[in-house]
């Protein structure tokens, strides 16, 4: 569980404080226009940038107070873009630095549609296939180094995960999300771009901008067409009646 009480960054780039928890099994997106904060608040969630204001904790203890191989176990952090350092083909690099058991990565391999790549060598995959790998190292990190029972409560955060995804490994990847959040117990903190796919997966949503979280709750409350409109300057159309009755949000031609 992530607790946070008026948290926040005082120095560039700043994060005005803000309350939150996030429970194992849930996910939550994070909004925002280009520069509002969103990776800047991640970054603090993970623990890279220490809190200045306030408190955060992790499973009831200061993120802070955490010894580094412990958090390696209860935390992971896939950044916007990150690149593999060296020409490692894709089982070693989803296995590396955690030691997991085959069938782990195997499991991780499927559930990411990579298993007919797990020989190639990562500089030879595309975008999408490079960005789907990051987030299996980063998901087998969490899964491989503890018991079951340490899983509980484990922290997957992921700089916008989907910017590379066709629609359909967009889809395959938020279900898989979901699914890993509900298996394994772990909360999933996600930075979209895509607010129908927060609105569709998310458990809630983080509205932010300028660096001040200006809105948080149920999806459907915070992606509200106004509210979205004002924040983003842009033209929107809302088609209500979606088979799942969550409204999507389209951009005006
Ligand atoms: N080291 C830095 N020094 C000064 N300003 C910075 C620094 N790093 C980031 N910023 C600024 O802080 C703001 C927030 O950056 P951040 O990367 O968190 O935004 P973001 O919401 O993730 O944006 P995007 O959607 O474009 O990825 C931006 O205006 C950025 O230019």
């Amino acid at each position: 569980m992530l607790t946070l009480h008026q948290t926040g960054l005082t120095t560039t780039p700043a994060i005005a404080p803000l309350d939150g928890t996030l429970r194992p099994g849930e996910l939550l997106a994070i909004v925002g226009p280009n520069g509002a904060g969103k990776s800047t608040l991640l970054s603090l969630l993970s623990g890279f940038r220490p809190a200045e204001q306030g408190e955060l904790h992790l499973d009831g203890k200061p993120l802070r107070e955490w010894p580094i191989a412990e958090l390696a176990n209860r935390r992971a952090l896939v950044a916007q873009q990150e690149l593999p350092g060296f020409d490692w083909q894709t089982i070693e690099l989803v296995s590396l630095g955690s030691n997991p058991a085959k069938s782990l990565v195997a499991e991780l391999l499927d559930d990411l549609d990579l298993t007919h790549l797990a020989k190639r060598s990562v500089l030879s995959l595309s975008g999408g296939e490079r960005q789907r790998v990051m987030i299996a190292r980063g998901a087998c990190q969490l899964l491989s180094r503890c018991s079951p029972t340490a899983r509980d409560g484990g922290l997957l955060l992921l700089d916008e995960p989907t910017s590379a995804l066709d629609i359909g490994q967009q889809q395959r990847l938020m279900r898989q999300l979901r699914a890993w959040a509900a298996q394994h117990r772990i909360a999933i903190v996600c930075v979209l771009h895509d607010l129908n796919l927060a609105n569709t997966y998310a458990d809630q949503v983080w509205l932010l901008h300028q660096g001040k979280r200006i809105d948080h709750g149920l999806p459907h409350q915070v992606l509200n067409p106004t509210a979205i409109a004002q924040v983003y300057a842009v033209e929107l159309q809302h088609i209500e009646g979606t088979p799942h009755g969550k409204p999507l949000l389209a951009l005006s031609p």
